[in-house]
């Protein structure tokens, strides 16, 4: 480094509060096992994939434990246009026939699962895509006759991501479970992640979407709210559309043993690190107060 180039005093001011801040949260999280979904509005850009990517590479190296569950929505469609065909959404879930769960399970566990795999190798990671159904990893049973192959999560055996863990490598899992009978089931990417953290008893569940988290009836993002609050606010019409599935899976997931679940915009640059290694986070905060 020549003098021209070296840090003012100033400098080194600021980085020694930011690293003394984030040392505490570096340890916070070492060995915690966080459940990322990335849903398929939040992947848009190759520079957003590569930013998502090293985030978790980073997240990997200091000994956080993640595990990811992503959604691919706008890619299902994309695929299904192209043969002509126009998907319909009861209350955010696809009615799903059985032309259509051989294409989401093709887009879904093929295209999305793998380019976030390379994309999480290109940034120096170990990552391996898989779906609910190896190792018996997320069972269902149909949701409704109406929906035709949509699953609801009602088994999950995640006892091999711990081998997967043992050896560092980053289980990328797209949202499609096993029926008992043979079925391929299209389950909601926030259904899953759900499902899954609440199995893994994560420390963090954070799903990122397009929104910098839940707003409030002015339209300001809320840091940090209770279950409660959320149920409030979905009474009161402030939650509604996407966010409501998104709400209830953070609530069944706190219910089901996750310490808390955070909504986030996985657009902005580095938003996972952003969330866990800063002092303000990220997005909106769910947990019960202790
Ligand atoms: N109170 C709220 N706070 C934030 N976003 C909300 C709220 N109520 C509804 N939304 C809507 O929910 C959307 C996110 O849901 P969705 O589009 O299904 O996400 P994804 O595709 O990432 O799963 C936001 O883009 C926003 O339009
Ligand atoms: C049952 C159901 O609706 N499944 C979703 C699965 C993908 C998903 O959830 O994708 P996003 O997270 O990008 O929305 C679907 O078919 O679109």
């Amino acid at each position: 480094m020549t003098a021209d180039t070296a840090p003012t005093d100033t400098d080194w001011v600021a980085t020694a509060r930011t690293l003394s801040q984030a040392l505490p949260l570096f340890q916070r999280y070492a060995g915690a096992t966080v459940v990322i979904k990335l849903g398929g509005h939040a992947m848009g850009s190759d520079e957003a994939m590569r930013s998502f990517a090293r985030d978790i590479v980073l997240m990997s190296h200091v000994g956080v434990n993640p595990v990811i569950v992503h959604g691919g929505g706008p890619m299902i469609n994309a695929t299904l246009e192209q043969q002509g065909v126009v998907s319909e959404f009861v209350d955010g879930k696809r009615v799903t026939d059985a032309a259509t769960i051989e294409v989401v399970e093709m887009v879904l566990s093929g295209l999305v699962g793998k380019r976030i795999v390379q994309a999480i190798n290109a940034e120096g990671g170990r990552a391996i895509g898989i779906s609910g159904k190896d190792a018996n990893l997320m069972i269902c049973e149909q949701t409704d006759p109406k929906l035709g192959f949509v699953g609801t999560p009602v088994e999950c055996n995640p006892q091999f991501l711990q081998s997967l863990r043992d050896t560092k490598t980053i289980p990328v899992i797209a949202p499609i479970g096993a029926g008992r009978n043979g079925e391929t089931f299209n389950v909601n990417g926030d259904t899953a992640a759900g499902a899954i953290a609440a199995a893994l008893k994560a420390d963090r569940l954070l799903l990122l979407t397009d929104v910098a988290g839940l707003k409030d009836a002015s339209g300001d993002v809320v840091s940090e709210m209770t279950p409660e609050a959320i149920r409030q606010m979905t009474a009161e019409g402030v939650i509604k559309g996407g966010m409501i599935p998104k709400t209830q899976t953070a609530l069944d997931a706190i219910d089901g043993g996750v310490r808390a679940v955070v909504i986030l915009d996985g657009r902005a640059p580095h938003a996972c690190i952003l969330e866990l290694y800063t002092a303000q986070g990220a997005g909106s905060l769910i947990r019960t107060p202790r």
